[in-house]
């Protein structure tokens, strides 16, 4: 076996043309597909959109690769116990929804074992929606490859490093950081700290992109500079493997005699990609009032309806408190989209207690929801004057225009928490109409 030194870095940029060779003088110039590539090494396009798709939302690349994607056996249906797309299987509820932690398995259960749906909305026959997952690992994926056909998959490490072996590079994420394998690419999941957990988006939908910034200006948010693709890294590797795909929410398995992290050099714009939390130029208010969480957009998949989008992932990172004689956290609302939560560290300011790090929670449309009664209380009597610097916390948020259905075993999960709504209840009746 040959290994490419993976370590070499990343390029910069979001959804750059990148262009990234192992080994010297592999990619073709002036053309994509020659009579022969050099080294021996198969073409193959791989495509993330319409061939037809608006020029800034094209998306392809071209692999150069020892066999092509097509050498494998036919695939056949491999089961899974908690990993699917039946968003159908339970009544959708308007009840807020919070969840413990999930337990850390104790068999040994590697990253696609260890994928736990808690719920989703569409799915991948109308190439719409998301499911909502959480995955749970002990080890490393050993002679197994993966790719979803239904989705792209946002990773959201909370617990354990990750190291994403891709057809197109290696990427390394860490808890405070994020990574995204685009739809169809192929990979394994090794874990460097012996177990990870973390939450998956899993996007039916338009791929994820950054949101425009209108009057913020040219900067702000997340910064284009700060994605980060990894450089061409592959393996050359015979052997008997197993490639696991996942194709309209069911999971098939086929044999294959080689690693198909078998690209040698890639160039295009569809690629994996991570970006670090702790880079976001979180912007806010400073003058009065919380502002809407759409300010915290760090990626959004758009919708067929202009500025709706089909899912936005949002985060409520460290960030200055300014506003004056204003009620700081998230105040109550009611929204038409639905909000499933995650807690990757610290405290979430809306919560004083039971949203702990690893936890969700799920308030679908509609649903009242807001700080609980402590957080009330507190804010409602804190000092304006001064700035309140909130340190130490990542909260996050897969916001979707449609309803979240919870999954059926996320609601008889141990770790759903039966007493939620009480963290409203301690709210008091204040009213007085004679009051100054
Ligand atoms: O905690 C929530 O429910 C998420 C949220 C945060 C916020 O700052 C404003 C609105 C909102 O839904
Ligand atoms: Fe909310």
């Amino acid at each position: 076996m040959t290994h490419t030194d993976d370590t070499r870095g990343y390029q910069t940029g979001f959804a750059n043309e990148f262009a990234t060779e192992a080994v010297a003088g592999v990619l073709p110039t002036g053309q994509n597909s020659p009579q022969r590539v050099a080294k021996g090494l198969y073409a193959e396009q791989l495509t993330g959109s319409a061939f037809t798709a608006p020029r800034h939302r094209n998306l392809r690349s071209w692999l150069y690769r020892i066999r092509p994607a097509a050498q494998h056996s036919p695939f056949t249906e491999l089961a899974h116990a908690s990993f699917h797309n039946r968003f159908d299987e339970a009544p959708a509820t308007p009840n807020q929804l919070r969840w413990d932690p999930l337990p850390m398995p104790e068999a040994p259960t590697d990253f696609l074992d260890g994928l736990y749906t808690m719920g989703g909305n569409g799915g991948p026959a109308e190439q719409a929606g998301v499911g909502i997952h959480q995955y749970l690992a002990n080890r490393s994926m050993e002679g197994r490859y993966f790719y979803d056909a239904d989705g792209e998959l946002l990773i959201v490490p909370q617990q354990g490093r990750l190291r994403i072996r891709t057809e197109l590079g290696v990427l390394d994420v860490a808890p405070l950081e994020i990574a995204v394998v685009p739809r169809g690419v192929r990979f394994l999941v090794e874990l460097p700290d012996g177990q990870a957990r973390g939450y998956i988006a899993e996007n039916f939908g338009a791929p994820l992109h950054l949101p425009d910034l209108g009057p913020i200006g040219a900067n702000g948010l997340a910064h284009p500079r700060d994605f980060l693709t990894p450089v061409a890294a592959y393996e050359d590797l015979d052997g008997d493997f197993a490639l696991v795909a996942k194709f309209q929410g069911h999971l098939w398995q086929a044999a294959i005699g080689h690693s198909p992290l078998d690209v040698v050099a890639w160039q295009g714009n569809y690629a994996p990609y991570k970006y670090d939390l702790r880079r976001f130029n979180t912007i806010g208010s400073i003058a009065v009032d919380h502002p809407d969480p759409s300010i915290f957009t760090v990626l959004t998949s758009a919708s067929d309806t202009p500025g709706t989008a089909n899912m936005d992932f949002v985060i409520f990172p460290p960030r200055w408190l300014v506003a004056e004689h204003t009620f700081r956290p998230p105040y109550f609302h009611r929204n038409v989209a639905s909000e499933f939560m995650g807690l990757i560290d610290g405290a979430y300011d809306a919560k004083a207690g039971g949203f702990v790090p690893g936890g969700s929670s799920l308030h679908n449309c509609m649903s009242g929801h807001g700080p609980d009664a402590a957080s009330f209380e507190k804010a409602s009597h804190a000092d304006t004057s001064k700035p309140d610097h909130i340190t130490g916390t990542m909260a996050f948020m897969f916001e979707t225009r449609k309803v979240i259905r919870p999954s059926r075993q996320a609601l008889a999960s141990p770790a759903l928490q039966g007493d939620y709504y009480e963290c409203w209840r301690g709210l008091k009746k204040h009213f007085d109409p004679n009051a100054a």
